[in-house]
């Protein structure tokens, strides 16, 4: 039994802490606000986030100190522009031997850093000692213990093994890899597709657009992941196409539903304020659109997203737009980028 702190009190972190409470470890799952800890507490219910009992040995806090004193490891589950504020009050506070894991889908706009890198810009800590946990899954399935899958990943494989012992249990099987790159990359960049998903939905076309948004999709993620030095295989995985299929068809996606509702003509402030949730792929989508000029990296469907989100196109011109493009073949993707890694 090991103590462990979940920073982030939404639904991920919620449902991260009750797979860890589940196996045994002393769970400390911290609020940024003082009454939102004290009324899980006091209720052992998060009702705005999740709709399920939280049991009696995860403890609510909002002192950091406090959170993560004494804990083997530290989990954060903060959204993406909260992760440099979360870090920095963090750094005071952590014994720099705990194992840093975190579980954030998300590219900061204008640095294009990924989570990682955040995290290591703000605390004491090596990039190669980071973890990510990254995967289809969601917050409301974990909740109930329904299976699911998930990878750790870091450069330093004892860490993500130390990651995979926390969390593997019956209902949540852990993978391990080296490539945090493409893993991170691989979730956060698959929210946009989700909002395209949705979108797409919200006009009102079919399993036919949907499956060929997850495909080329998939496409344009391992050409920018692979430009930037990640391993195509990764895109193939859990955090690739995995996450791909779950956020591109589930009623549970927040970026799914933002994208569904875009799709049927609401704003995007009225989109926002309705999840109540944080919905990674609006600013990611932006971090992308920058990493594909700035890799020269063709990425028409995150182009198209960003065209409908940001500069107030239609949707549906965007769609004839894409559906306009130059003839192409088909295999000139991953495929290809297989091919010339495993080729020899
Ligand atoms: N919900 C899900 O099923 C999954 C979510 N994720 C990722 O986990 C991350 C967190 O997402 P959710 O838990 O869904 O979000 P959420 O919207 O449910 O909760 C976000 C939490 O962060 C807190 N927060 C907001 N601003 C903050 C700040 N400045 N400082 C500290 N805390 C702050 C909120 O109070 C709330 O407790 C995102 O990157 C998301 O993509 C990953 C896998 C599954
Ligand atoms: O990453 C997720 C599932 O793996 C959660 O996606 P949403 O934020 O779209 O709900």
């Amino acid at each position: 039994m090991k103590k462990v702190a979940v920073l982030g009190a939404g639904s991920w972190g919620t449902a991260l802490a009750i797979v860890l409470a589940d196996n045994g470890h002393e769970v400390r799952l911290w609020a940024h606000r003082k009454e939102h800890a004290e009324t899980i507490n006091d209720t052992h219910r998060n009702n705005k986030y999740l709709d399920v009992d939280i049991p009696k040995e995860i403890t609510a806090f909002s002192d950091m100190h406090q959170t993560v004193s004494g804990v083997d490891a530290v989990v954060i589950v903060v959204p993406t522009k909260a992760i440099r504020e979360v870090c920095s009050e963090l750094n005071k506070w952590i014994d720099p031997k705990t194992t840093v894991i975190h579980a954030t889908k998300g590219i900061e706009p204008v640095s294009l850093k990924r989570v990682s890198q955040m995290i290591e810009e703000e605390m004491d800590i090596h990039y190669e000692d980071v973890v990510v946990l990254s995967g289809p899954s969601h917050a409301e399935e974990v909740a109930l213990r329904h299976p699911t899958t998930v990878t750790t990943s870091s450069i330093n494989l004892e860490k993500a093994k130390h990651a995979q012992d926390l969390f593997s249990s019956d209902s949540f099987r852990v993978y391990t890899s080296d490539d945090i790159l493409g893993i991170e990359l691989g979730g956060a960049l698959k929210n946009i597709i989700a909002l395209g998903a949705g979108i797409s939905d919200g006009l009102g076309y079919g399993d036919n657009a949907k499956a060929a948004l997850i495909t080329r999709g998939l496409a344009e993620i391992a050409r920018l992941g692979t430009s930037l030095g990640a391993n195509p295989l990764s895109f193939l995985g859990l955090s690739g196409v995995g996450d791909l299929i779950v956020t591109c068809t589930s009623v549970h996606s927040r970026n799914w539903r933002a994208g569904n509702l875009l799709g049927k003509g609401n704003q995007l402030d009225e989109v926002l304020e309705q999840m109540g949730m944080v919905v990674e792929g609006v600013r990611t989508v932006k971090a992308a659109h920058q990493f594909a000029k700035d890799q020269n990296v063709e990425m028409p469907i995150t182009s198209g997203i960003h065209q409908v989100i940001f500069e107030n196109k239609d949707p549906k011109d965007v769609v004839e737009q894409l559906m306009n493009r130059g003839k192409r073949d088909e295999m000139d993707d991953l495929a290809v980028l297989l091919k010339e890694r495993y080729s020899e």
